[in-house]
């Protein structure tokens, strides 16, 4: 006997069988949803191919169900694509149960705020690397932001200290980096819907996105394989320093029968910590460039409240994050402004639900639509304006609250979102007190303003764009210049 359920949530009109397969642009796809969002309201639904995809447009919806409902929402759809790329045993793409359990375990663990607070000495020691090189080489501003938050991850996930630009692990992260963020939006590229794609050679209509894994796998199974065989070495000399991979590699010795993590697990964890976090930190700080060059006042004031509570003769410490309100706003705004994952990663509901009368069908595909909800205007004034005193209490600024969409929700919410929060306050933080962020100048002397756009992927970060960084005094240059990057982790 047929059930009669409630109706579906709104959506455009859609194409017979195909559904809303036509509508969906393959790129940027955040910005068309938050356009429909305002049609079609907090809670859309779409029809791919027959497949339920439910787009949420608020935090309040985002919230209810994937915070409230997490047992229902924390399945992921299947990744066929990054599956072929050798995914599979990454966290991000394990569908919710007992594996995705031992990895999540894994991984919260290491990365409790405790545990983050002890990994401090590592972020000032890189951030000082950062300064000194930005005051090198500024035009490689992106290199090294980029070498700043990979050189952190690399430390915590395998124990190594980058000290070249030629180091094999800097690679893997540019060539992962690269297989993440060009392999198109995750779980809807057309192999994702098609799996027989996959099949076809890559200049098959549709099948792109399939040579496009096959041809990145090398990086990911490097990835995967390269620091595994390296840290298990320097174990047997009894030379590896702690990370997580060693840790993890102990406890199975240690448990021997009883280990439950197995290698690919294990080096599955690790691989995934090390992608999730460098690109996204990388993409989060070059936001943060970008909205300095072009909010010369917002800099100014951050700058001013630095000097008046560190003063210019050291360098900040994460012990004055707490005098530092305004660089704490500042650090919001860059999440909020254009979040670096905007549609999150999308989750998968296991059993059909009803939401203020709606009907979500079993399997549905869940996306978070953190671009929405970061633009949302009934939630933050003039919200495509970086403005981070939208944050202070009223009257001096407009009491808006800290974005809760950048690192996701529920049972799926970012692991390393107190280590990432960490690693940007303090590049932040150490960039403001010492440099000015303004306009490269081009042949002819003219200003050059950055174009605010971006790539398409999961992470999403600003298309390549210039800016001028300099010292803001001799004073800061000889502190920078002086600084001490030893290891003292
Ligand atoms: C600014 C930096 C970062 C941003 C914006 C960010 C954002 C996100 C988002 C939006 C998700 C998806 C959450 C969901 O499905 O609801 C996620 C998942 C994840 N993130 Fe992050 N992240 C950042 C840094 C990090 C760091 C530093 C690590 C590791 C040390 C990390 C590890 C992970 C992992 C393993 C997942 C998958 C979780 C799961 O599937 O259960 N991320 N992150």
């Amino acid at each position: 006997k047929s059930i009669r359920h409630p109706p579906l949530p709104p959506g455009p009109p859609a194409d017979p069988i195909i559904g809303h397969l036509r509508l969906i642009p393959p790129d940027n796809q955040e910005t068309l949803f938050y356009k429909w969002g305002k049609i079609y309201g907090d809670v859309m639904h779409l029809d791919l191919l027959g497949r339920s995809v439910i787009v949420l447009n608020s935090v309040k919806a985002a919230v209810d169900l994937l915070d409230k409902r997490s047992a229902n929402y924390s399945d992921r759809p299947r990744f066929v694509l990054f599956d072929m790329m050798g995914w599979e045993s990454g966290m991000t793409f394990l569908p919710y149960g007992r594996r995705f359990q031992r990895h999540r375990r894994m991984l919260q663990h290491y990365l409790t705020p405790n545990k983050c607070v002890g990994y401090q000495p590592i972020q000032s020691r890189e951030a000082r690397v950062l300064l000194q090189n930005l005051l090198e080489d500024s035009e490689s501003r992106d290199a090294f932001i980029r070498r700043f938050s990979t050189a952190i991850i690399m430390r915590l996930a395998y124990g190594h200290q980058i000290t070249s630009d030629d180091d094999p692990y800097v690679k893997i992260a540019e060539d992962t980096g690269y297989a993440l963020s060009n392999g198109g939006p995750p779980g809807s590229t057309p192999v994702d819907f098609f799996p027989f794609l996959r099949k076809f050679p890559a200049w098959f209509p549709g099948a792109y996105y399939a040579g496009f894994a096959r041809n990145n796998k090398f990086a990911i199974d490097r990835l995967h394989n390269y620091p595994f065989e390296e840290v298990s070495a320097q174990m047997v000399r009894g030379k590896a320093k702690p990370s997580f991979l060693a840790s993890q590699l102990e406890a199975r010795i240690r448990e021997g029968n009883d280990a439950q993590n197995t290698i690919a697990d294990i080096k599955g964890a690790a691989g995934v910590m090390y992608c999730a976090a460098a690109d996204t930190t990388w993409s989060t700080l070059s936001m943060f460039f970008l909205a300095m060059v072009l909010n010369p006042e917002h800099q100014a004031r951050a700058q001013k409240e630095i000097d008046m509570v560190v003063g210019s003769g050291r360098l900040p410490e994460f012990e004055d994050r707490l005098s530092l309100p305004y660089v704490e706003c500042l650090l919001q705004e860059t999440l909020r402004w254009n979040a670096a994952v905007p549609l999150g990663v999308p989750h998968r509901s296991l059993e059909d639900d009803v939401y203020e009368g709606m009907f979500i069908p079993k399997g549905s595909l869940v996306i978070a639509n953190t671009r929405g909800m970061t633009l949302d205007e009934r939630v933050y004034s003039d919200p495509a304006m970086f403005n981070p005193a939208r944050f202070l209490p009223k009257p001096e600024g407009n009491a808006e609250p800290h974005p809760s969409g950048p690192f996701g929700f529920g049972r799926r919410i970012c692991p390393g979102r107190h280590l990432a929060d960490a690693s940007l306050w303090i590049a932040m933080v150490s960039v403001l007190a010492t440099m000015d962020i303004t306009k490269a100048v081009d042949a002819d002397g003219k200003e050059v303003t950055p174009e605010v756009a971006f790539s398409s992927g999961i992470t999403s970060h600003p298309r390549p764009y210039r800016c001028a960084i300099r010292p803001r005094s001799d004073t800061a240059r000889v502190l920078i210049e002086h600084s001490d990057t030893s290891d003292t982790y």
